[in-house]
């Protein structure tokens, strides 16, 4: 039998962090969505013991260091499932972004295998096993919109934000989420956004409120190391997004956009200068 599952991409539309733990883990707090902007996983039973992954993309790993074979290995050895798989990821997600591809991929896995073997393991155990692969993932098992705590596998979903359009723009460069983290000095934040503003704004439908609270502690480190992600996030300022904010530890620059007519001039803008732009919708 063969199965297919979404995996979509995230974005953080406010990402603080309180403190730095004695685990090295940060304590955050993040309100995340989904976007429509997903890879697509296939999944096919294989008799043999065995987890062969392929891609058509040539820049992700394919042994045991790819996030869905370590999801797939995780589910095997904790349910005792001898029979194999194979999975294919269609990659679209940009990779080491900031937008969870590689852990939505791991998310998709847990999700379809449950199916595909007939497991029958909740969500809730499905997010608990997540934790285990990365920070990320718990959160991309069941998706939607949710507040991220602990290290961002403690959730509670909340309402849709407002729709709208997203316009991401991933500049070439790869940005490797702990050594943000690493740099970042949790005492000394200079403006830590207000998870409250942007959450009170999703309940209310205030686009305009949301757009004017997004922020995320981790810009301070990621726009001083890296001044293109700065030039971006001031470029499609200046293009006319309603909001702008760097994705998780980035380099992905989102806008959200309310009229439709103001999305190609800005589409077209980064364009110019940045091969990886998508214009999506939010996924509500
Ligand atoms: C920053 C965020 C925001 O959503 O996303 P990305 O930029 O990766 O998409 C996440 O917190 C990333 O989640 P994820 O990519 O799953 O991180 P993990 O694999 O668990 O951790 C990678 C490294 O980041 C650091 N880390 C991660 C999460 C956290 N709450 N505190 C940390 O200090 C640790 O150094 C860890 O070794
Ligand atoms: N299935 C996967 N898709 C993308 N990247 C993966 C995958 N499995 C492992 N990786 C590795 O995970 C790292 C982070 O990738 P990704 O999840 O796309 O970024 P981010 O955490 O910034 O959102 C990359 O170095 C990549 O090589």
């Amino acid at each position: 039998m063969k199965i297919f599952e979404k995996a979509p991409a995230k974005i953080n539309l406010s990402l603080d962090v309180l403190h730095k733990r004695a685990d090295g883990y940060h304590e955050v707090e993040m309100v995340m969505t989904m976007v429509d902007l997903a890879d697509r996983i296939e999944m096919q039973e294989l008799a043999r013991d065995t987890i062969i992954i392929s891609s058509q993309a040539g820049y992700i790993p394919l042994d045991e260091k790819n996030l869905a074979f370590q999801a797939a290995r995780l589910i095997k050895d904790r349910y005792d499932v001898k029979q194999g798989v194979y999975i294919h990821l269609d990659k679209q997600i940009p990779v080491a972004a900031g937008l969870a591809g590689g852990s939505s991929d791991a998310a998709a896995t847990l999700r379809g295998l449950n199916r595909l073997w007939n497991l029958n393991i909740p969500m809730e155990e499905l997010q608990v096993l997540g934790a285990e692969l990365g920070s990320d993932v718990p959160f991309c098992v069941t998706g939607g919109t949710a507040v991220a705590r602990g290290r961002g596998e403690k959730l509670e979903p909340i309402v849709s934000p407002p729709q709208c359009w997203v316009i991401l723009a991933k500049p070439p460069i790869n940005v490797s989420t702990s050594e943000i983290y690493g740099k970042l000095n949790a005492r000394n934040i200079k403006h830590h956004p207000s998870t409250d503003n942007v959450l009170s704004a999703i309940r209310h439908k205030q686009f305009d409120q949301l757009c004017g609270n997004l922020g995320n502690v981790l810009e301070e480190v990621t726009l001083d190391l890296y001044p293109e992600v700065r030039q971006l996030k001031e470029s499609m300022q200046r293009l006319g997004a309603d909001g702008v904010l760097m994705s998780g530890s980035g380099p992905t620059v989102f806008g959200l956009v309310s009229k439709e007519a103001k999305v190609p001039r800005i589409y077209n803008g980064l364009r110019g200068f940045c091969k990886d732009v998508y214009a999506v919708r939010m996924l509500t």
